[in-house]
């Protein structure tokens, strides 16, 4: 049995230890994040690390996400942009119609999307932007995947900046219009707490104030990060 301790930073930190009995272990090295999680055979060689980005609609997480991406070297999956990307495929109807309506896509559907986005990528590090949405998301990501996320960023803003933030983003995204938009925000401040309170009881939750100039946001991400650089 071999075990390697990687200190990201003083917030992010895990082990890897190899798998016995198809059980895999994260630890911490002091009393940081200590997370036992439960590994099937999934991700055997990979040892992923995990930094889930959550945050209501136009909070700002695909455009830190960018930035993190580029700047840490960590792959940006966003699991919106990854349903987007079905809306052709055999499930594409409750897709759209889902998205359309601002509502949330069926759970092992989007896991399975973000399973298959992290097995064939080459890189171990993913940002898993806008997800998980609820509870539900999170435990059938835990079921499927058999790993948590090592941190969650969440990303906080007003309403009122969220609102005016999508309504000008050009895109041409199906949802960015103020009806859909109100859906989403009924649906992220009835359901998102839940789970930020799970992760900020598990220890796992940086809160980023997320009013401010993109550089004024990232300035606060990236103390999160910055022990990674050596990892690139
Ligand atoms: N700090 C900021 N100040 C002003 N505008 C911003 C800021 N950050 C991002 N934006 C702009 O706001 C819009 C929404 O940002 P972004 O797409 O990153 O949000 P998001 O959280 O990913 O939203 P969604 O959940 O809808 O995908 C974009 O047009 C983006 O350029
Ligand atoms: O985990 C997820 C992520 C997204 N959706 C649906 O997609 C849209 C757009 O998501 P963005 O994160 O804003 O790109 C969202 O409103 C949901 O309808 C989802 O169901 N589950
Ligand atoms: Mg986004």
């Amino acid at each position: 049995m071999w075990k390697r301790v990687v200190s990201l930073s003083s917030l992010i930190s895990y082990s890897k230890s190899k798998a016995t009995y198809g059980v895999k272990i994260w630890n911490s090295p002091s009393t940081l994040i200590s997370t036992p999680v439960y590994y099937g055979t999934l991700f055997k060689e990979k040892n992923p690390l995990i930094i889930f980005v959550l945050g209501g609609p136009g909070s700002g997480k695909g455009t830190q996400c960018i930035k993190i991406a580029e700047t840490f070297g960590f792959t940006h999956l966003s699991a919106g942009e990854l349903l987007r990307k079905e809306i052709n495929s055999e499930n594409g109807h409750i897709i759209l119609d889902t998205i359309r309506e601002g509502h949330i896509v069926p759970s092992e559907l989007t896991v399975n999307l973000i399973k298959k986005a992290m097995e064939s990528s080459d890189n171990y590090k993913f940002l898993i932007d806008g997800f998980p949405r609820n509870e539900e998301n999170r435990i059938t990501f835990e079921r499927i995947l058999g790993v948590e996320p090592n941190a969650v960023l969440f990303f906080d803003c007003p309403e009122e900046e969220m609102v005016k933030r999508v309504l000008n983003r050009k895109e041409g995204r199906v949802d960015d219009n103020i009806n859909t938009v109100k859906t989403r925000l009924k649906e992220f401040s009835e359901l998102n707490p839940h789970v930020i309170d799970y992760y900020t009881k598990r220890g796992k939750l940086h809160k980023i104030n997320a009013v401010g100039t993109v550089d004024d946001i990232f300035d606060q991400v990236r103390p999160v990060f910055a022990a990674c650089e050596a990892m690139k």
